[in-house]
């Protein structure tokens, strides 16, 4: 098969986008000259605080919210300049759920399904049958006659999620969808959109404020700050090389080493630690393992390792491991260990939080 031309991979290409709010006589730029280029059938997720500025930027994908500045390309097609029928067209292949569902609750589930359908040239039948297909594809067949208000929210979600896509997008974008659910029903709507990326080839942009939500289903990532993006790449690689400070601060959030490093150095005498003693985090891939480290640590270098903390994570198929432990042992030869571990790309970084006594990490 020969490949596609560059243009039509992309499903999204946004191009140096600003948004500017005027509040009061004061700017704000909620996005600030940001480039994003999405491949279909990718699953990619925009993770920032609270005021980043990912509503907004999604929001430009359909023109729900026009940019200041920037150009914005679906489909390989600039949707600008598009006069209004031609604009409808092209909003109809970008679908959208929202933390809140938004669903109309005087109409039934199955009436909410149907809804975008109603302004299409189909028969009702036949508009019927699409809306059971979806609900279907979403697993809630059995409840085509039910209110929204007798459903818990994976089940509103859900609705939501059919509801979208029924003018048949070729992107579905997820703003906050799992924010307002439980872990297991998040786990559950997460899984549902990885199974219409796989079956569909649906495009999914993703946005959340939590990291553990991007590691499950996204393959890559974009972290945004203050209407930038700070950084972006496979989550496999931003997930164990974090290079921005908030990178790190979600990753280390999601994978309860923020936790844990608080609870340890607030718990822990480091003030009496002994001068041949350091308080350390490690981070490791692939073949280095928790068990490799303390034993090559206590055998080759003959330092002690007292374990505090350890997880292991599972991204892209790969084990990334953590571990807090403190290392008592001759600082030269601590040095030496801390080389090698290095060189076997295991990462280490001092907890102590005060002048280190000498450890070259
Ligand atoms: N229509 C608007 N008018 C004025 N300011 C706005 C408007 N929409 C968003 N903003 C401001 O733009 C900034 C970015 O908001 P945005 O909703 O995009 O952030 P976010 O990262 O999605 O955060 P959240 O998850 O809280 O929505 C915020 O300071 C917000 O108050």
């Amino acid at each position: 098969m020969s490949e596609m031309p560059e243009a039509t991979q992309n499903a999204i290409e946004l191009k140096d986008i600003s948004v500017t709010f005027k509040n009061s006589g004061q700017e704000l730029h909620a996005v600030d000259h940001v480039d994003v280029q999405i491949k279909r059938g990718d699953i990619y997720g925009i993770i920032g605080y609270s005021g980043a500025g990912k509503s907004t930027l999604v929001r430009v994908i359909n023109l729900l919210q026009r940019p200041t500045e920037g150009t914005v390309t679906v489909n390989g097609e600039e949707i600008q300049n598009l006069p209004a029928a031609g604009l409808r067209q092209a909003r109809k292949k970008v679908g959208m759920i929202f933390q809140h569902f938004n669903l109309m609750k005087s109409r039934t589930v199955l009436g909410n399904v149907e809804y975008p359908l109603l302004s299409q040239k189909i028969s009702k039948r036949d508009r019927i049958d699409r809306a059971q297909e979806l609900l279907k594809l979403v697993g809630l067949e059995e409840y085509a006659d039910t209110y929204p208000s007798k459903l818990s929210g994976g089940q509103k979600q859900r609705v939501a999620i059919a509801r979208a896509l029924a003018s048949n997008p070729e992107i579905l974008i997820s703003d906050e969808a799992t924010s307002a659910l439980d872990p297991k029903t998040t786990k559950s709507i997460l899984e549902l959109l990885k199974k219409l990326n796989d079956d569909l080839g649906l495009t999914i942009v993703l946005i959340t404020h939590e990291m553990q939500v991007i590691k499950s289903i996204c393959h890559n990532v974009a972290v945004m700050d203050a209407g930038r993006i700070i950084e972006r790449g496979p989550v496999a690689k931003v997930f164990t090389d974090p290079q921005a400070p908030l990178t790190n601060d979600f990753v280390e959030t999601s994978t309860n080493v923020k936790d844990a490093i608080e609870r340890i150095t607030s718990t822990i005498d480091i003030e009496g630690f002994n001068d041949d003693q350091e308080l350390m985090y490690f981070n490791f891939i692939g073949n280095s393992t928790q068990q490799g480290i303390v034993s090559q640590f206590s055998q080759q270098y003959k330092v002690d390792v007292n374990i505090l903390f350890a997880n292991i994570d599972q991204i892209d198929g790969q084990n990334v491991g953590y571990m807090i432990a403190v290392i008592t042992g001759n600082l030269e030869v601590f040095n030496d260990a801390i080389r090698q571990l290095k060189g076997e790309g295991v990462k280490a970084r001092i907890l102590n939080g005060k002048a280190t006594k000498g450890v070259e990490v």
